[in-house]
């Protein structure tokens, strides 16, 4: 197959181009105003002046044209790599859940999901470009210098690279130390405030609110702080860059006046000789500010790396299976035996030995005490975890298939699903987009929600309230149910949704929703028994039996056979 282009890469060197051409002209402006200045001085005829007159002109409308272009290639580049960085790390997160997830804190994940993919990205449109624009500008300057007075140019060229080594290197080196720790201690303060927000009535009732406040406060603090070294240094660096360009006007001044009074350079060249170093420096002051970027941008993205290297739980095959585990359609015949299922990173497993056999179209409720790996036999049906033993889908080993193939076949109600700040419908279209009104409110008969959504007064529209705050526990679970239903996967696993109803109520749920699993397979996991005809049969798990760890010599004796 032929190879795409690099569309990104090919808007970033046309910006490139562009924001060069766009300098090149800020250059030219200035070489050809000095010029026409001092060559009207001397009331020339105006013929003479014309060419002059209209390339200042051009180069004028030239520059802020040019300049609007490269904005729009630029950013447009920018705005696309962006969003594919941040759909790749996306992913990533989507395939750690549920088991990599924990690695990080939530705040620290979203900031680095939002702000570092924004630094990385930032990295070319603030830290690449202005230096290529820099440097042919740089080069330009000094071609023209040197062709109106050599010694001139040889002392721009001088000063621009001392301003161009020692600016970026002075600013970067001086917010070394900030520059590394803003993007943790963004992390730190977005985790800290998310916990005096979304654990405000707990803090308040423990007495320690004023304390996560602080805690809070002094990130905030530190972040200040960071913030102020960096413009502090980019300042320096500045300071650095100006410095160069008043000497390289002065070293131009200082050999252009002789020269114009020998003889040797033409007195109405002398403004241009003073003149280019403004222009020539102008990119080249932006460079400072380009090394911190690019010095952050590297921070931000070496935190995006520790998590597109994290390993996943349960990686697809290199080659997966064509997923087609029952022919005939309908949902597929699953061959559980002697399955062992360790989370990553724990020292044993949370389902060890276990058994089952689920005819299509069965419906079979999944007991046992806390503990016992009833929601790890949930992730693992999921294909979220790797195993030990068999978990066949139409008699092919469910590792061998596609992860997302296998989630388009098994749907979950998990126990803590997550419910939205935003209305019923949004909700419960997350998992159909294209449901219509009436299948939205089809899905909420199913989950027994039927009354409660006839007494809404704004129905779909209802606002659920962050987490789901403005609904109880039993109609979070139910709403999160319905979602469920209505994805219409061929097998379900509804992980205790009865966790916050009573009995009377977690059956009618099942009753009701028993048009909405018709021919499907489910695996309801439950603390409670199930009455006949609710479900097809009932099985149970029991937690591993711990391996006895250092067992003295003298126990495994006592164990032994006697005799
Ligand atoms: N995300 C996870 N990461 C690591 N270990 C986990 C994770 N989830 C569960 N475990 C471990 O797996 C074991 C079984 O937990 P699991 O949640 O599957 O039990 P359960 O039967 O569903 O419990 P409960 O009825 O309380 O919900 C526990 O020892 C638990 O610590």
């Amino acid at each position: 197959m032929a190879k795409r282009p690099n569309t990104i890469a090919l808007r970033l060197v046309l910006g490139a181009v562009l924001g060069s051409l766009a300098q090149l002209s800020a250059l030219g402006l200035l070489a050809v105003s000095a010029y026409l200045i001092s060559r009207a001085w001397e009331q020339p005829p105006i013929l003479y002046l014309m060419v002059a007159i209209t390339s200042v002109r051009a180069f004028g409308i030239g520059r802020g044209v040019l300049r609007y272009a490269e904005r729009l290639v630029s950013h447009d580049a920018a705005f696309r790599g962006l969003e594919r960085l941040r759909v790749a790390v996306w992913r990533k997160l989507v395939r750690l859940a549920p088991a990599g997830l924990p690695v990080w804190r939530s705040g620290d994940l979203q900031a680095r999901l939002v702000d570092d993919v924004d630094g990385t990205g930032d990295r070319w449109l603030r830290g690449t470009l202005p230096l290529a624009a820099a440097v042919i500008t740089a080069a330009a300057a000094v071609v023209i210098q040197s062709a109106i007075l050599p010694a001139a140019g040889a002392i721009l060229a001088l000063a621009l690279l001392a301003a161009a080594l020692a600016g970026p290197a002075l600013a970067s080196w001086s917010a070394r130390y900030a520059l590394r720790a803003t993007a943790a201690e963004r992390g730190d303060l977005t985790e800290n405030v998310r916990a005096c927000l979304h654990g405000r009535e707990e803090l308040v009732a423990a007495g320690t609110d004023a304390v996560a406040l602080e805690r809070a406060l002094a990130g905030d603090e530190r972040l200040r702080r960071a913030h102020a070294r960096i413009a502090w240094s980019a300042g320096l660096g500045q300071a650095a860059g100006l410095l160069a360009m008043a000497a390289a006007v002065t070293g131009a001044l200082w050999t252009g006046i002789p020269a114009v009074a020998d003889g040797t350079l033409d007195g109405v060249l002398l403004a241009c000789l003073a003149l280019v170093p403004l222009a020539a420096f102008e990119p080249v002051l932006a460079l400072p500010a380009a090394a911190q970027q690019t010095a952050a941008a590297k921070e931000s993205g070496r935190r995006l790396v520790e998590i597109t290297r994290e390993p996943e739980p349960r990686p697809d095959p290199a080659e997966p299976m064509d997923f087609e585990p029952n022919p005939l359609g309908g949902p597929p015949f699953i061959e559980i035996k002697r399955l062992s299922v360790t989370w990553p990173g724990a020292d044993r497993p949370a389902i060890e030995g276990f058994d089952l056999k689920i005819q299509p179209g069965e419906r079979v409720a999944v007991m046992g005490p806390s503990g016992s790996g009833k929601s790890t036999l949930a992730a693992a049906l999921m294909g979220f975890l790797p195993y030990e033993g068999s978990l066949r889908f139409g008699g092919v080993e469910l590792a061998e298939y596609d992860g997302d193939d296998v989630r388009r076949t098994v749907g979950l109600c998990s126990q803590d699903a997550h419910v939205f700040d935003t209305t019923l419908a949004e909700n419960l279209r997350l998992a159909r987009t294209s449901a219509t009104d009436d299948e939205l409110v089809r899905a909420l008969r199913w989950a027994g929600l039927r009354d409660w959504f006839d007494g809404l007064d704004l129905g779909l529209q209802t606002p659920l309230g962050e987490h789901g705050r403005a609904v109880s526990g039993g109609e979070r679970g139910r709403i999160a149910l319905a979602r469920c239903l209505l994805a219409d996967r061929e097998v379900l696993v509804l992980d205790e949704f009865d966790a916050h109803l009573d009995a009377a109520t977690a059956e009618r749920v099942l009753r009701t929703a028993a048009a909405a699993l018709e021919g499907k397979t489910a695996v309801i996991i439950t603390h409670r028994p199930l009455p006949d005809g609710v479900v097809d049969r009932t099985v149970h798990l029991r937690p591993p039996v711990p391996a006895p760890r250092d067992a003295p010599l003298s126990a495994l004796l006592d164990l032994a056979p006697r005799g």
